[in-house]
């Protein structure tokens, strides 16, 4: 694997932050952001649309190597993902979406057909990388690695939040539940399993706020000589 430059991984749990934190480092920075995630939430959302068959594992891999997608800059300096030339920024974010999501990145095939689009998210000046397998599979080379965490129940209440402000209706107690069947997915299923990468630094994020969370990343960040 080439690296265009350095990588930081955050990797872990749903609601854990990764996306928030992220997305500040990667400011902070000036570098570029991978959201894995939304590639997997896209896939889902591609699969759906086509009416296409979970059993047929080398038709998805096939549409995970092709997926057809863009990010485009709004005029607000936001980020619109365009699907197949169908704006589905919202869509992808529903709690629907990614437990099909979850259920479909535990197909070997989809995660192979996945592994080049992810890396060549990796260019000059750097990347943060946020995901499940960013530092063990996807980035095992990586600079600095962050495995972030929190209660299932504070990142279910971080979740339905959230959503309510999205507008979203949603059952807390239902969230719980389905946050921790999404959890022991992930964990558990044969291929890149959740697990915290080797020299990962871990953060539970349970008691701290973004901030706090943020400067400790940058903190390692410092002390591995990337800045
Ligand atoms: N340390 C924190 N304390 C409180 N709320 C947080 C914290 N980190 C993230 N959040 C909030 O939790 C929600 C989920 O965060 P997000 O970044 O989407 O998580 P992930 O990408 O891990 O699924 C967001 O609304 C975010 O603002
Ligand atoms: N690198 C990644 C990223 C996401 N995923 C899967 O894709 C689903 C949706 O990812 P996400 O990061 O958008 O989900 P949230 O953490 O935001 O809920 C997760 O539940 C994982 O099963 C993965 O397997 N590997």
């Amino acid at each position: 694997m080439i690296n265009q430059g350095p990588v930081i991984t955050i990797d872990g749990p749903s609601g854990a932050g990764k996306g928030t934190v992220s997305q500040l480092v990667a400011d902070k920075l000036g570098w570029h952001i991978l959201d894995s995630g939304a590639l997997y939430r896209l896939l889902a959302l591609a699969v759906t649309h086509h009416g296409m068959s979970f059993e047929d594992a080398e038709t998805l891999k096939v549409l995970a190597e092709h997926l057809d997608i863009q990010f485009e800059q709004t005029p607000e300096g936001k980020i619109d993902i365009i699907l197949e030339g169908e704006t589905v920024t919202q869509a992808l974010r529903t709690e629907e979406v990614g437990n099909f999501a979850s259920k479909l990145a535990a197909i070997p095939e989809v995660r192979e057909g996945l592994l080049v689009r992810q890396r060549a998210f990796s260019q000059m000046p750097g990347l943060v990388a946020d995901g499940r397998d960013m530092g063990t599979v996807v980035f095992p080379a990586a600079q600095v690695k962050v495995f972030l965490t929190a209660s299932a129940e504070e990142r279910a209440q971080r979740r339905f939040q959230q959503l309510q402000q999205k507008g979203d209706t949603v059952d807390l107690e239902e969230l719980v539940a389905t946050i921790k069947e999404r959890d022991e997915r992930d964990a558990n299923r044969p291929v890149a399993p959740l697990v915290p990468a080797a020299g990962a630094l871990v953060i539970d994020s349970t008691d701290l706020t973004i901030e706090g969370v943020v400067d400790e990343i940058m903190s390692e960040i410092v002390k591995a000589g990337l800045i």
